[in-house]
């Protein structure tokens, strides 16, 4: 099976294919690049809801295309490059709203949310649902999370997308109290979840802890170290995804 994986900023694309080794070749899609290593094209789609779930839509609408030498060529799953997709992961790295999942950790999430879309009332946040329309909420295959959280030691739990970084107690406690549970926030995973629904392909997000979410303090960010969790969650759960088969899901 082909996977997509999407990330937001090409140090996080980076530390993904680092995983197989580096890329075996570049795919140009409008306004992208695909990396292909093997079974999976991982993509820097930018920062946002919005960039991801166009990058995503972008590459889910180009079915995974064949370029120069890989176009009669199969991955090792067998799936060959032109496959269209059977997997989509949002993958960075993230802030954590919880000491139990420190820096350096991982989370993969068992429902991504979108933590801000919605309207603020004098009675507090309303989310779109409750407007009448849209969707607030993706869950990922759950058969899925937890071979990926058991490959990776990953925390399973709720990935808050936001459009603005947490940076002050007060939101990181709104959130908490909107969204009771959310392990961690990131930026991205609603859109691609968005654009992989309207393509009916499943999504996953998989995020790595540089930070806690809170009052902002650029300096105790651990990047490097969240990257490296990345790349090593990669090694561990590449023959989870590419092997994963939808009626597993479907069995429960
Ligand atoms: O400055 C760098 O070297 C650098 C290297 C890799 C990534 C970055 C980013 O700023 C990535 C932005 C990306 O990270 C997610 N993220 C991380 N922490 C949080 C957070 O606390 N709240 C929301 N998003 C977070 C997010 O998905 C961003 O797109 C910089």
């Amino acid at each position: 099976m082909r996977v997509l994986v999407v990330t937001a900023v090409p140090v996080e694309r980076d530390a993904v294919t680092r995983a197989f080794g580096g890329p075996e070749e570049r795919v140009a899609l409008p306004g992208a690049e695909l990396h292909r290593c093997g079974a999976f094209d991982v993509l820097a789609g930018g920062a946002g809801p919005a960039a991801a779930a166009a990058a995503t839509a972008f590459a889910l609408a180009s079915g995974a295309p064949a370029s120069g030498a890989s176009a009669s060529r199969a991955s090792a799953s067998g799936a060959p490059a032109s496959a269209p997709y059977g997997l989509v992961v949002s993958a960075g790295i993230g802030g954590a709203f919880t000491p139990v999942t420190p820096l350096g950790s991982l989370i993969v999430a068992d429902g991504i949310v979108a933590a801000d879309l919605g309207a603020e009332t004098a009675d507090g946040f309303l989310p779109v649902t409750a407007l009448g329309f849209g969707r607030d909420r993706f869950t990922p295959p759950p058969a899925l999370v937890r071979a990926v959280a058991a490959a990776t030691g990953a925390a399973a739990g709720p990935v808050l997308t936001v459009s603005t970084v947490t940076g002050s107690a007060e939101r990181a406690g709104a959130l908490l109290a909107a969204h009771p549970g959310a392990l961690a926030e990131a930026m991205e995973g609603f859109g691609v979840a968005e654009a992989a629904a309207r393509a009916g392909v499943p999504v996953l997000e998989v995020r790595a802890v540089s930070n806690a979410v809170g009052p902002r303090d650029r300096d105790a960010w651990r990047i490097g170290d969240a990257l490296a969790a990345l790349t090593a969650a990669f090694g561990k759960a590449a023959p989870v995804l590419e092997g994963w088969n939808s009626h597993e899901d479907l069995e429960g």
